[in-house]
């Protein structure tokens, strides 16, 4: 494998400190002359103290919010006390139902202020679909008649959990889903041969037109299982009764990193419709009299020049593939409506469902006027935002391939605690650990800069994206290092959202992500459909230490390496992981992810109670 071009004198070797034991522990003795003062609370003290007023109205105590927190799990000494008994008497299923009981509160406390997707007028006449969308669809007659036995040892084989009435088969052969034939040759010219197992069963699911729930590990190819539906039906309905200006989408996903691909096949559909008219093909016109059989698709993000796909905007686009923010623009000003719409998928929904649940979200099912097939996916939905999310759904089929939340066994993670100061030299002894294309990311822009600055000035082709890039510096450095111009891209978590980058060699996580779900986003931009990919995260202590336990009990589970600096950890797992997050290595009441929400929404609330713009 080629290594990336660096010269010798590049190499500085600043050894990541192994020794440290502590992580994050160090305390500054306090200067005499400060005794006086009131003492300085720290953020991260703080923030506990916030997290522990959040649990207390959990579990229904009132608290003042300028009560100092209580330490420990518990609310009060009598509680703690209790539980400590019933920890020495060995009750410890007690304790971990205790627990579980703490975090089913929360997280319904959560979800009783969350709505569901559902749009103001079905809110307001309590519309409830209670039967799912009817499509043409059927899974081939051999199929269909497999015994329930037989259909059990395909999903048990390729570990596919289902839930849900009348679940339709999982398939394993592309050419079994009665695909168009285009759609079947893009799929060989990709070398996309065998459906992955969340195709096998998502597919026949999204297909037969049931709601569904899909989780599986990133690469795992979850796109295809709402892009193939979405386009087969967009030509069934055009073929019918074509779509014509005015009128459209059909279908809407919300995630533009989907364009490309959704637009490749309905290429390849308007492909051969045009042969076929070339051919005069009397008996295709006979079988669909109206329809062109072609499907259009229109893309809605930021920095995208509309005036370009003004002949799609015209003649009505069948599919638009959008950002949440862009298309409620789009929709507000009416250059298209959602009134025909019937099918929407959302990726990374946990993220936009959950207690994030974006109000520019929310406010798209308000454009919608009929029924609609929904289909939520991702890799990171954690059970109890699984079972908000069906409420929103008609008898929704979740397919769960592996944990949610878990990281894909394809991606070898490697943590080293280095140094703060010696972060940015021991890059360049990361970078030789693979072949490009890497991919660097950072919390912080200046980070972005820094990093991108010294890489170049050592010689290493390198792009970097952050929010402050104005949009041709964007679009620059993505399309230089999607085209192998450049071998590294340095970017943050925002910048890089919803970009698909092949082939990704090394993710060097140059901090570690406040919360495990970001983590499994990030890595999972390799390993990427059965290729092997390396992780490298840099810890040191300003790392907190709940986002390196649930690092620790990440590793644990992908039977990955566990650097001594975690193994040192306190070494209480709480179970089946928290259900807010996922994160293995803590419970709802300390998620890094509820705080994040809660001090974001904080401000927002008051500018709402206040009345001003926020
Ligand atoms: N059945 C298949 N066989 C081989 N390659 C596939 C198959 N399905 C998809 N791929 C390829 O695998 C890669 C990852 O697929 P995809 O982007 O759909 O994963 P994903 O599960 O959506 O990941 P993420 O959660 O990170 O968005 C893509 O490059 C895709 O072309």
């Amino acid at each position: 494998m080629e290594q990336l071009g660096l010269g010798k004198h590049d190499r500085e070797d600043p050894a990541p400190d192994h020794q440290a034991s502590e992580v994050g522990r160090e305390k500054r003795p306090k200067p005499e002359e400060e005794e006086d003062e009131p003492e300085y609370i720290p953020v991260a003290k703080r923030k506990e103290m916030r997290l522990q007023q959040i649990r207390g109205r959990a579990s229904g105590a009132p608290i003042p919010l300028d009560e100092p927190a209580k330490e420990g799990g518990v609310q009060t000494l009598i509680d703690q006390h209790a539980v400590m008994m019933k920890q020495k008497e060995g009750k410890v299923e007690d304790v971990q139902a205790e627990l579980a009981k703490e975090d089913d509160q929360i997280l319904s406390e959560l979800n009783d202020k969350a709505r569901p997707l559902m749009s103001v007028a079905e809110l307001a006449k309590g519309v409830r679909y209670t039967e799912p969308l009817k499509t043409s669809w059927r899974p081939p007659r051999w199929v269909m008649d497999l015994p329930e036995d037989a259909i059990r040892t395909v999903r048990n084989k390729f570990h596919i959990i289902v839930e849900g009435d009348n679940i339709p088969p999982p398939i394993s052969r592309f050419k079994d889903f009665k695909l168009p034939a285009p759609i079947l040759e893009v799929l060989k010219l990709k070398g996309i041969k065998q459906p992955t197992p969340i195709q096998m069963q998502g597919l026949s699911v999204a297909l037969s037109g049931r709601d569904m729930i899909g989780v599986a590990f990133t690469g795992s190819g979850k796109t295809l299982v709402f892009v193939l539906p979405m386009v087969v039906q967009a030509l069934e309905e055009e073929r019918r009764l074509p779509i014509i200006q005015g009128e459209g989408p059909f279908g809407l996903i919300l995630c533009p990193s989907t364009f490309d691909i959704t637009k490749t096949f309905c290429d390849a559909l308007a492909q051969q419709e045009q042969r076929q008219g070339q051919e005069d093909d009397e008996a295709h016109r006979i079988l669909y009299p109206l329809g062109t059989g072609q499907v259009r698709c229109l893309l809605c993000m930021g920095g995208i020049q509309m005036r370009d796909q003004d002949d799609v905007l015209r003649r009505g686009p069948h599919i638009v593939v959008a950002t949440p923010g862009r298309l409620i623009d789009m929709l507000k000003k009416r250059r298209f409506t959602l009134n025909f719409c019937k099918f929407v998928a959302l990726d990374e929904a946990d993220r936009m469902i959950d207690i994030r649940f974006e109000d520019e979200v929310r406010g798209i099912f308000d454009f919608f006027r009929h029924q609609r097939q929904t289909l939520l996916f991702s890799a990171t939905m954690p059970k109890k935002v699984q079972e908000f999310a069906k409420e929103s759904l008609v008898c929704p089929i979740v397919v769960n391939v592996g944990r949610a939340g878990a990281a894909n066994l394809d991606v070898i993670q490697e943590v080293e605690y280095v140094k703060q100061e010696a972060k940015m030299m021991y890059l360049l002894n990361c970078l030789q650990k693979t072949a490009p294309p890497v991919l660097i990311f950072c919390e912080n822009k200046s980070d972005v800069d820094d990093i991108h600055e010294y890489l170049l000035l050592k010689g290493v082709a390198a792009v970097g994206i952050h929010g402050s890039k104005d949009q041709s510096e964007r679009e620059y450095a993505i399309l230089e290092f999607k085209q192998g111009r450049k071998d590294v891209l340095v970017a943050t978590d925002v910048a890089s959202k919803g970009l698909d980058f092949p082939d990704i060699h090394h993710v060097i996580n140059y901090d570690m992500p406040k919360e495990i779900e970001n983590y499994v986003h990030r890595i999972g931009r390799t390993g990427r459909c059965g290729k092997t990919g390396v992780a490298t995260t840099f810890i040191n202590k300003t790392t907190p230490e709940s986002v390196l336990l649930d690092l620790k009990y990440l590793l644990v589970e992908a039977k990955q390496t566990v650097p001594p600096v975690l193994r040192a950890l306190p070494d209480e797992t709480p179970g089946g992981g928290c259900p807010i997050c996922g994160g293995l290595g803590h419970r709802a009441a300390n998620c890094p992810k509820l705080l994040s929400q809660t001090l974001k929404s904080a401000p927002r609330r008051e500018a709402e109670m206040n009345g001003t713009d926020y």
